[in-house]
């Protein structure tokens, strides 16, 4: 099978399927083009996803092709931005026909679930590296920010964090127990909060989306936003299974690892009070933003060192 006809075969037909009317034009010319709806801005960004380093080796194909649109659609919820459309340049190392057909039935389940068209790409020959672009927009000036997060404000996470982190130590068990699955789960099927962080706009005064950890990701909020904030370790939502599997240490997978693709927002405590129910229900507030720079973890006695995850830092 040639290029051209791996691009046939597997990505065109799901590309038509998929198509919104914002996508004026989708895969098979020089670009794509896309109209963006009077009193919109266009929200953007790209997201690698390197065989070995982001994802095990052999991994299933269908299971890689959700986590890497959903790690990519994450970051145009933490925007709360409303999703358009993605294009896919994806590093083979051979055409292999099952590999690729379970790779189009997970990537257009996930396109389907978040509502994203295929919009084009680019299919080269070497180790597997997936790289995905995400388009998404937001109503004029208001895509929500890293720096707008001001002392007094609640911080909150949306979900359960450090189950993703935990799967790591799980990902060749051959018959995982229930807890151990549902960790598992959440590594394998991430779900990118796109609804919620559309619901926050407006309302929250910064986001980002967990992917490397909290300790990290709310630290870009606390830097972008010249502001520190006091959180509060007990506070901090685990899920049941990753209690039972590793008790006290729970909390450390929550501010360390990452791969959760949960939210961590700011707001004001006036907007939370004034929240509606469904979407109170889906944070957690974990602690508060305060003028001093840093954060610090009240109630939690770990290690200083580790941050969350960082491509470079071992090799410096
Ligand atoms: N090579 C680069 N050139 C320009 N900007 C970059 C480059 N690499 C990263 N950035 C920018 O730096 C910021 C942080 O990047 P980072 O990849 O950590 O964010 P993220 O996509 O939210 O995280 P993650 O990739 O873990 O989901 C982003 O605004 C990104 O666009
Ligand atoms: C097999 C395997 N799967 C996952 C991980 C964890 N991991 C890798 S990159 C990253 C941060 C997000 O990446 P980026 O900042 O490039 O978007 C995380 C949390 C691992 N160590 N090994
Ligand atoms: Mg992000």
């Amino acid at each position: 099978m040639g290029e051209f006809e791996l691009i046939r075969r597997y990505f065109q037909p799901m590309a038509a399927r998929l198509a919104t009317p914002c996508l004026v034009l989708g895969p098979g010319d020089d670009c794509a083009i896309q109209r963006v709806p009077a009193g919109n801005d266009l929200v953007f960004s790209v997201d690698t996803l390197v065989e070995g380093v982001h994802f095990p080796e052999a991994y299933p194909s269908r299971i890689l092709a959700w986590r890497a649109l959903a790690a990519a659609a994450s970051d145009l919820a933490a925007m709360g931005a409303h999703p358009v459309c993605f294009t896919l340049a994806m590093t083979l190392p051979e055409a292999d026909e099952d590999w690729l057909s379970g790779f189009a039935e997970g990537l257009a389940d996930a396109a389907a679930n978040f509502g994203l068209a295929l919009a084009g790409g680019d299919t080269t020959r070497g180790p597997l590296v997936l790289t995905i672009q995400v388009h998404g927009t937001v109503p004029e000036g208001r895509g929500l920010l890293r720096s707008g997060a001001e002392a007094d404000d609640l911080v909150c996470v949306s979900g359960c964090l450090g189950d993703a982190g935990a799967a790591l130590e799980y990902l060749t068990v051959s018959n995982p127990e229930d807890d151990v699955q549902s960790v598992l789960q959440r590594y394998h099927q991430p779900q990118p909060r796109l609804e919620l962080g559309h619901q926050l706009i407006d309302v929250a005064s910064s986001a980002i989306d967990i992917s490397d950890g909290l300790k990290a990701d709310l630290g870009h909020i606390l830097a972008a936003s010249g502001v520190g904030a006091t959180i509060r370790a007990a506070d901090i939502p685990v899920s049941s299974p990753l209690a039972r599997l590793k008790g006290q240490q729970a909390v450390s997978y929550a501010l360390h690892s990452g791969d959760d693709y949960e939210l961590c927002v700011t707001l004001s405590p006036e907007n939370w009070g004034r929240l509606p129910p469904n979407i109170r229900n889906q944070l957690t507030v974990i602690g508060v933003v305060e003028r001093e720079p840093g954060l610090r973890i009240q109630g939690w006695q770990g290690a200083a060192g580790s941050n969350g995850f960082d491509h470079f830092r071992s090799m410096s």
